[in-house]
């Protein structure tokens, strides 16, 4: 009986409200052994991560230099993976540089990628060889409500997002919202056109115009997480799919999987539901 060497992890962000959940459940499981804390907020610098996140000393101080920290990674035996959830603005140079030493992202950080930027990057991870999983939503109920949206589409021409997040969210429309208008576009369909040309008294009123028309409005207060409606309307009836998360914890279970899964992989893999 062979045993297998346990997936060396780098969370990136691991100050931050996922990536504390994400050391706590690294920690956790017997498969994967947490290497390094990176994370650039000053507050964090120095302190044992485990104590930061409440688990006890794990003896990993977090650090703000991400390039040692990947260096580091290729000396172990078996590749590593590093987990992102930071800021857009960096997300693209995070990847790459990860790829460039063999060490595959799981990126959890939403709307720092423009379309042209996820082609380089899937050609990047292609020709290195290297696997890489971006996620805009770990949460299983989300690839559900997708799925359920997808099925809808083809009964319904009308239709709006409505996604409602608290107000430290620093991207807008949510990750998870575009993904869900790309793949009601994916059947080419062009949605809302039955509704009257408006004018719109004060500045986007009518929200965002993503993929295929489809209209995607923004919520920020506090005392919300992350929540998602999707609205169908024909004549005579509405058809709501609705998400809500009430705890960071409903994404970890992906975020193991996707741990767990881009070690096999050789290419760029988008969303979730491709890897269920
Ligand atoms: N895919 C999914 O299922 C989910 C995705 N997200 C996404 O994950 C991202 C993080 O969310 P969240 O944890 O709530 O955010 P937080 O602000 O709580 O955490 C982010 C952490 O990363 C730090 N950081 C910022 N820039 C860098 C950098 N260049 N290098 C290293 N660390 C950095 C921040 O520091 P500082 O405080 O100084 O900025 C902070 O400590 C967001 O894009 C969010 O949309 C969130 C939930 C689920
Ligand atoms: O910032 C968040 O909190 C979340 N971000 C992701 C997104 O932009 O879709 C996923 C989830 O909605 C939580």
């Amino acid at each position: 009986m062979t045993i297998e060497s346990p997936i060396p992890v780098i969370v990136n962000g691991a100050g931050g409200k996922m990536g504390r959940e994400v050391i706590k459940h690294v920690s956790l499981s017997k498969d994967m052994v947490l290497i390094g804390a990176v994370d650039k907020n000053s507050n964090y610098l120095g302190k044992d991560i485990g104590e930061l996140v409440g688990i006890g000393n794990l003896e990993i101080p977090v650090i703000n230099d991400l390039e040692s920290m990947l260096i580091t990674a290729t000396q172990e035996k078996v590749p590593g993976v590093i987990v992102d959830f930071t800021h857009p603005s960096n997300v693209y140079n995070n990847i790459r540089t990860a790829i460039a030493y063999g060490v595959r992202p799981v990126v959890g950080t939403t709307g720092g990628l423009t379309e042209e930027q996820l082609k380089d990057l899937e050609e990047f991870s292609d020709k290195a060889s290297t696997g890489c999983l971006v996620i805009p939503n770990f949460s299983i109920g989300i690839v559900l409500l997708q799925k359920a949206a997808i099925q809808a589409s083809k009964y319904f021409d009308d239709v709006e997002i409505v996604e409602s997040h608290h107000n430290h969210k620093v991207d807008a429309p949510s990750g998870t919202a575009i993904q869900t208008a790309q793949m009601l576009s994916n059947s080419g369909k062009i949605y809302n056109t039955s509704s009257k040309e408006e004018t719109e008294t004060t500045g986007s009123s009518r929200g965002c115009l993503a993929s295929n028309n489809v209209n995607i409005h923004s919520i920020r207060l506090p005392g919300l997480i992350a929540h998602q409606e999707v609205i169908f309307g024909s004549e005579g009836q509405v058809y709501t799919l609705r998400h809500d998360t009430s705890n960071r914890t409903c994404y970890m279970p992906g975020v193991l999987l996707a741990i767990r899964q881009v070690t096999q992989l050789k290419h760029l893999v988008y969303g979730l539901d491709k890897i269920l």
